[in-house]
């Protein structure tokens, strides 16, 4: 079995983060690992508390890692501070770490800061260089590019001048604000769109880690990165078009779409009956 790792932060409404990670993985068919950078108290309604670990934990669970079970590819998403991404840098160098996707994440869907300012300039430095892949949304791009993106046009010139400065392909997704099911990829000096059916459900928390982790999966399992693109696309379409609706705010998807997942006792009037 292919095997992959996801180095990000924890959300304990596990709709994003860490746990949302972790079911993409298993259900697109690799071993999932994980090396968790902070721990956060957050719901569909926003993020009220952040503990980051301490860089030498997080050295610790890499090493164990890389030491035992090699991943396939490498997931990273949200890291909150400089000196974390500095251990995280060294480690996939120590290690000559493969498909390493980075989804630089910055901002929740919820609207609460995940990073802060020192650590953006630590990330473009230190941790994009080493990505086969960059995965930003539409406010990521522009933070990274230093560009305003308003059209698709705007999307190919940012998604180009960030491969270019950091020698890795990007993925600008347009979800929530251009035009949402709509993503770019720009490698080796060309454009490719991947045009998605727009799915109408508000619930989209976690559609950024999801997307990467299904791109570090099938990378994982030996797909060239536009059919890892491809499939990872079909995957968050069947977890967007299960119209999971559970929390008061932008709700999760359903990761297991493809699982059973329905009561099986009976109703009687409002109640519940279990077998
Ligand atoms: N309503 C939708 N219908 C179909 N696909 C969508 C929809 N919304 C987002 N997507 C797709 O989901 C993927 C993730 O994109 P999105 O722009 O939502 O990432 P993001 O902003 O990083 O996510 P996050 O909510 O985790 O911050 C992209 O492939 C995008 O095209
Ligand atoms: C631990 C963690 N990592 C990433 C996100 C971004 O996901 P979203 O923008 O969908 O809230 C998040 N909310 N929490």
């Amino acid at each position: 079995m292919r095997t992959a790792l996801t180095i990000a932060g924890s959300d304990s409404s596990g709709g994003a983060g860490i746990q949302a990670d972790i079911k993409t993985m298993t259900a697109n068919g690799v071993y999932a690992m994980s090396a968790i950078t902070a721990l956060t108290a957050q719901n569909t309604t926003g993020v009220t508390g952040i503990m980051e670990v301490t860089p030498q934990f997080l050295e610790e669970q890499l090493d164990d890692i890389f030491t035992d079970i090699r991943p396939d590819a490498v997931k990273i998403g949200m890291v909150s501070a400089g000196p974390l991404i500095k251990v995280i840098a060294a480690v996939l160098k120590k290690y000559e770490a493969k498909h390493v996707v980075v989804d630089p994440v910055m901002v929740a869907t919820s609207g609460s800061r995940l990073i802060s300012d020192d650590a953006i300039e630590v990330l473009k430095t230190s941790l994009l260089p080493l990505a086969e892949v960059l995965t930003p949304n539409i406010p990521e791009a522009e933070v990274l590019s230093g560009m305003r993106v308003r059209t698709e046009e705007d999307m190919a010139s940012a998604a180009e001048y960030i491969g270019r400065t950091y020698h890795c392909a990007v993925l600008c997704k347009g979800g929530h604000q251009l035009n949402d099911a709509n993503d770019l990829l720009y490698r080796d000096g060309e454009c490719l769109w991947f045009r998605g059916r727009h799915i109408d459900n508000p619930n989209t928390h976690g559609t950024g880690c999801t997307l990467s982790s299904a791109i570090a999966s099938n990378l994982a399992k030996g797909y060239c990165m536009e059919a890892a693109v491809e499939r990872a696309k079909a995957y968050i379409s069947g977890a967007l078009s299960a119209m999971l609706d559970l929390g008061k705010g932008s709700g999760p998807m359903n990761h297991a779409f493809d699982l059973e997942s329905e009561f099986i006792g009976t109703r009687d009037g409002d109640k519940e009956v279990w077998l």
